[in-house]
C-alpha cells in the first residue's frame, strides 16, 4: 500500500500537495477531500508513491476518497496537463474547471453546543427565562430549544435545527456570535442527481404520548405505506417542527433519494430546420472533405471559411450524423450566445435524445446531471459553450467549433484557456478530425490554413443563390458639414429605414454600447464621472416609462466593469458645476430616438440590459421571427448568427470607436463585427442592404468589410502583424500585476521590470511595465507587461522563470495574472 498521494488542488500555486493515505487507497484520477490551510478542499489524485518526505515535513491524511475509479479519463488528464503547461496555470485549477461537479460536494455548516451555551442552558433551567435579552420571549425559547437539542454534544445542520426548533439562520448566527454555539464547515458528498427528502415511518414498537399534529402525521404516513416526500408533508399543512420532533424521537427517519429524472420533452419548433433542406453543391463539397477525414481517421484540422448565410450549420449537422451512423460521438462548440433555443430546437429535432446541452445557465446540479449522462455514453451529440470542450465524451469522433473567431471562447479567468485551441489539441490527442467554422476566421486560424496546417474548405456562396448584401458607407464628416448638426442617425439611414418599414420588411441597427450615454462629462472642469472602483467612465442608464423591454433597470449611472451604481448627480462631483453633459449614444438612447423618429415602428432592443437569460433571448427572437418587431436596435449581440429572414436593412451606427482602442486586434474586431452584422441582411427571399456610418471611411478594416473582401483584409492585416511582431507571427503573453495598494503594484512592476532587463532575454520582446489600459478595476490597481516571443517554448520558459523570481521576491502568485495568447489586452 503506497503511503502517500500527490493531489492537485484548486489553489493559485504551481505545485501539487502530498497527503498521507489513511485507510482507503485512492486511484490516480480520483477526487479526494483533503485539509488545506484550515479548509477542506476537493482535489484530484495525480500520483501514488512512497517517496520519503523531506526532513521535518509532515503530511496530513486524506480525509475522504470520493471516487472509486478515475473521474477523468487518461485523455482528459493529458489534456489538463497540456493546459497547465501551455497556459502556465496550476493543474488543480485546470482540473477544477474541467469537473463541473462542485455540486456533488456541497459545503455545509453544522452547529455544535459550546461551553458558554451549556452554561446558559443549565442556568436558564434553574432560573427560568428571566435573563435580560433583546430577543422576544419566543426567540428566547427557541434559543433554549436549540441548546437543548444540541445538549448531548452532537452536531446538526441549520435545516435540522429549524425543523426541530423553528430557530432561523439569523437566530443561530446570533448564538454563534454570543459563543453559545460553534459553527463548523463540513463537506459532504452527494449523488449527482437531484435528491429528494423522504420521511420514512420507523418500524414501531411502542407509541409514546403524541400531540394532535404528530398523530396526524404518523397516521398519514402509515396510510401511504410508510413513506412520503417531505415536500408533500408540508403541503398537508403539518408544521416542519412536528416532523422534526418525530425524527428526534426516533419515530420517523429521513432519507435522501434521487429525484425522478426529469427533462422537458417539448422543444421549440420554429421554421424549417437546416437539416431539412437538401444540401447544395458547395455544402456537399464541404461535407465530403470532412467525411473523408472522418473515414480516414487521424488528426485532421479543417478551417471551414463560409460566408454569412452560406449554410454552415447544415454541414455540421450532416457531418455529426455521419459520425453518429458510425457509432461515434460528436462535440459542437458554440459561442456563449450561439446556443439559442432555435439551435437547441434544431438539435433535438435532428438527434432527439442523443443530445446533451451544456451552457452557462445550467444550475450546478443540472450541469452535473448532463456530465454524468455524457460520461455514461448516453449522449452522443454534445453541444455546448466554451467549457463543454472538457465534456467526458465516450468515443468522441469529431469536434466542431462554430464561429471559431468568437472571443467568448477565451476564458478570462484562470485557467485562461482558449476553447478553440483546446478543442484542436483534444482532437490531436484523440487523433480525430476537427472543424473550425466561421465567416470571419481569426487571423491565427487563417494563417494556420495558409501554412497548410489546417486544410481550408471554402463556401463562397449564400444558400439558394441569395446575393450578399450591398454595403454602402455613409461619411459622417460630410453629413456634419451638410447638416451642420451632430446627428446620431444620418439622413440616408433614416430614409432607408422608413422605406424598409413601409415595405413591410425589417431593419436592424447596431449601436455597440449599452445604456443611454456612455460618458458623463462636466463642461466646466472637463472631468468625466468615473466609477469609484474602476478607472472607467460610468454609463448613464435612463429610466424609460414607455419601455416594453424585458428587464429595465431604473435611472442611474453604472460601471460596466464592477457593476457599481450611483444616482445621477445634479452637479459635477468635482467642481459642483451644473453643466453636466451626456456624450456617446448607447443602445438605450438609440431605441428612444428611433421611437420618436418612427412612432409607428414596432421597436425591440437587444443588449445585456434586455437579454439577461436564454429565455429573454428566446422571446426577443420569437417576436422578430413573427414580425412582431420590425425595427431592432442593439449591441454586437444582434450581429451573432441570427437568421431572421425578414431583415433587409442593417444600419451600423458607431462601430468606429473600437478602431481607436489600444489593442492590436482592434482592426480585426471591427472587420469581424461589420462583416457579421452585415451578414444579418438579406437572408430570406429579398436581398439585403447595409449602411455603415463612419468617421473613418478610408480605414482598411471598413473598406474591406464594405467590399466583403475577407482575403484582402487578412492579407493587409497579416502584413501589419508581421511588422509589429504580433500574433500570429509571434506568441504573446500579457502579464498583469495587481494590488489594491498602488505602491505595491508599482513596486512589484519595477522589480519584475528590472529582472526582465537584467536577464536580457534572447528572442523575446518585453513591453512595459506600463499602467494597464484600464488602470484600476474593482479597486485593484493594474500594471502590465506584454511579452512577445518567436518561439512558444522560449515564452513558456521565461514566464516560469519570472514566476519563480516573483516567488523569491515575495510577490504573491495571485497578484500576477499570466495570460498566454491574450485576446484582450485591456
Ligand atoms: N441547402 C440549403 N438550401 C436552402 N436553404 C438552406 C440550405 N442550407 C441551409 N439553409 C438555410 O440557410 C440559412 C442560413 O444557414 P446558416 O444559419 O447555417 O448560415 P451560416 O453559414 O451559419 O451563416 P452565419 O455565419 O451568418 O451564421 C438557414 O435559414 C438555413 O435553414
Ligand atoms: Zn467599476
Amino acid at each position: 500500500m503506497p503511503a502517500f498521494c500527490d493531489v492537485a488542488l484548486p489553489v493559485p500555486l504551481d505545485q501539487n500537495f502530498t497527503y498521507a493515505i489513511d485507510g482507503v487507497v485512492p486511484v490516480v484520477g480520483a477526487r479526494v477531500l483533503v485539509p488545506f490551510s484550515g479548509q477542506r478542499l476537493m482535489g484530484v489524485v495525480i500520483r501514488l508513491h512512497d517517496d520519503p518526505l523531506p526532513e521535518g515535513v509532515q503530511t496530513k491524511p486524506v480525509q475522504q476518497v470520493l471516487d472509486s475509479t478515475a473521474i477523468l479519463t487518461d485523455e482528459l488528464m493529458r489534456l489538463a496537463a497540456w493546459i497547465a503547461q501551455y497556459y502556465v496555470a496550476p493543474l488543480g485549477e485546470v482540473l477544477r474547471g474541467m469537473l463541473p461537479l462542485a455540486a456533488e460536494v456541497k459545503r455545509n455548516f453544522v452547529y455544535r453546543i459550546a461551553e458558554p451555551g451549556r452554561k446558559v442552558l443549565y442556568q436558564g433551567a434553574e432560573k427560568g427565562s428571566s435573563r435580560r435579552s433583546r430577543l422576544s420571549p419566543e426567540d428566547q425559547n427557541r434559543e433554549y430549544a436549540v441548546l437543548n437539542y444540541l445538549e448531548d454534544g452532537t452536531t446538526a445542520k441549520a435545516s435540522a435545527l429549524r425543523a426541530a426548533t423553528q430557530a432561523n439562520k439569523a437566530l443561530l448566527d446570533g448564538m454563534v456570535k454570543k459563543k453559545w454555539l460553534i459553527r463548523e464547515a463540513v463537506a459532504e458528498e452527494r449523488d449527482a442527481r437531484r435528491l429528494e427528502r423522504v420521511a420514512v415511518l420507523a418500524p414501531e414498537t411502542r407509541l409514546p404520548k403524541l400531540n394532535a399534529n404528530q398523530t396526524t402525521l404518523l397516521a398519514e404516513l402509515a396510510a401511504v405505506g410508510g413513506r412520503m416526500k417531505v415536500a408533500d408533508i408540508r403541503s398537508l399543512g403539518i408544521p416542519d417542527s412536528t416532523l422534526g420532533t418525530l425524527v428526534k424521537r426516533g419515530l420517523v427517519t429521513i432519507e435522501e433519494v434521487p429525484e425522478d429524472f426529469f427533462r422537458s420533452s417539448t422543444h421549440p419548433v420554429g421554421k424549417k430546420h437546416a437539416h431539412e433542406h437538401p444540401l447544395n453543391e458547395s455544402q456537399l463539397e464541404a461535407l465530403s472533405s470532412i467525411v473523408i477525414s472522418i473515414n480516414q481517421k487521424g488528426f485532421r484540422p479543417h478551417l471551414l471559411f463560409g460566408i454569412t448565410g452560406s449554410g454552415k450549420t447544415a454541414v455540421y449537422f450532416a457531418a455529426m450524423q455521419r459520425v453518429l451512423d458510425q457509432g461515434h460521438a460528436s462535440l459542437l462548440l458554440v459561442p456563449e450566445i450561439g446556443l439559442t433555443p432555435a439551435m437547441s430546437g434544431q438539435m433535438y429535432a435532428a438527434f432527439g435524445d442523443a443530445v446533451a446541452l451544456l451552457h452557462s445557465q445550467l444550475t450546478p446540479d443540472e450541469r452535473a446531471e448532463q456530465w454524468h449522462r455524457i460520461r455514461r455514453g448516453e449522449a452522443r451529440i454534445v453541444v455546448g459553450t466554451r467549457s463543454a470542450v472538457f465534456a467526458p465524451i465516450v468515443d468522441l469522433g469529431l469536434i466542431i467549433v462554430d464561429e471559431e473567431h468568437d472571443s467568448s471562447y477565451k476564458q478570462e479567468e484562470t485557467p485562461r484557456y482558449h476553447g478553440r485551441d483546446v478543442a484542436v489539441m483534444r482532437a490531436k490527442f484523440l487523433e480525430i478530425p476537427v472543424v473550425l467554422g466561421s465567416a470571419t476566421p481569426s487571423l491565427e486560424s487563417w494563417s494556420n490554413a495558409e501554412k497548410g496546417r489546417y486544410s481550408l474548405i471554402e463556401m463562397r456562396q449564400r444558400v439558394a443563390n441569395r446575393p450578399i448584401p450591398a454595403v454602402e458607407l455613409v461619411d459622417m464628416r460630410t453629413e456634419f458639414q451638410q447638416t451642420g448638426q451632430e446627428n446620431l442617425f444620418s439622413r440616408q439611414l433614416l430614409l432607408e429605414t422608413q422605406a424598409t418599414l413601409d415595405r413591410g420588411e425589417q431593419a436592424i441597427i447596431l449601436l455597440n454600447r449599452r445604456g443611454y450615454s456612455f460618458v458623463v462629462m462636466c463642461r466646466s472642469c472637463g472631468d468625466k464621472i468615473q466609477c469609484e472602483n474602476c478607472a472607467i467612465s460610468m454609463t448613464f442608464h435612463k429610466h424609460l416609462n414607455n419601455d416594453t423591454s424585458i428587464a429595465e433597470p431604473g435611472e442611474r449611472l453604472q460601471c460596466h466593469y464592477c457593476g457599481f451604481r450611483r444616482n445621477v448627480p445634479k452637479t459635477c462631483p468635482t467642481c459642483q458645476s451644473e453643466h453636466l453633459y451626456y456624450l456617446g449614444a448607447g443602445s438605450q438612447q438609440g431605441e428612444e430616438r428611433l421611437q420618436e423618429l418612427f412612432p409607428n415602428a414596432r421597436i425591440g432592443r437587444m443588449d445585456r440590459d434586455t437579454v439577461r437569460g436564454r429565455m429573454d433571448m428566446e422571446r426577443l427572437l420569437a417576436r422578430l421571427h413573427a414580425g412582431e418587431i420590425n425595427l431592432l436596435v442593439g449591441t454586437q449581440m444582434i450581429a451573432k448568427g441570427h437568421d431572421i429572414h425578414g431583415v433587409t436593412l442593417v444600419g451600423v451606427v458607431g462601430a468606429d470607436f473600437a478602431l481607436g482602442l489600444p489593442d492590436f486586434r482592434a482592426a480585426e474586431r471591427t472587420f469581424q463585427l461589420l462583416t457579421q452584422v452585415s451578414g444579418r441582411a438579406g437572408r430570406g427571399d429579398l436581398p439585403g442592404k447595409v449602411l455603415v456610418q463612419t468617421y473613418h471611411p478610408d480605414h482598411y478594416a471598413i473598406q474591406f468589410a464594405a467590399n466583403h473582401d475577407y482575403p484582402g483584409f487578412v492579407a493587409k492585416e497579416l502584413q501589419y502583424r508581421r511588422w509589429m511582431h504580433y500574433p500570429p507571427f509571434a506568441v504573446l503573453a500579457n502579464i498583469i500585476i495587481q494590488s489594491p495598494k498602488l505602491e505595491e503594484a508599482t513596486a512589484w512592476s519595477a522589480t519584475l521590470g528590472k529582472w526582465f532587463e537584467r536577464t536580457r532575454l534572447d528572442k523575446i520582446r518585453v513591453l512595459g511595465p506600463a499602467a494597464a489600459p484600464i488602470s484600476r478595476i474593482k479597486r485593484i490597481y493594474r500594471f502590465h507587461f506584454v511579452l512577445k516571443a518567436e518561439q512558444r517554448n522560449t515564452l513558456s520558459r521565461t514566464l516560469r522563470a519570472m514566476l519563480a523570481y516573483a516567488d523569491t521576491h515575495e510577490i504573491p502568485r495571485r497578484s500576477l495574472i499570466v495570460d498566454v495568447d491574450a485576446v484582450h489586452l485591456m
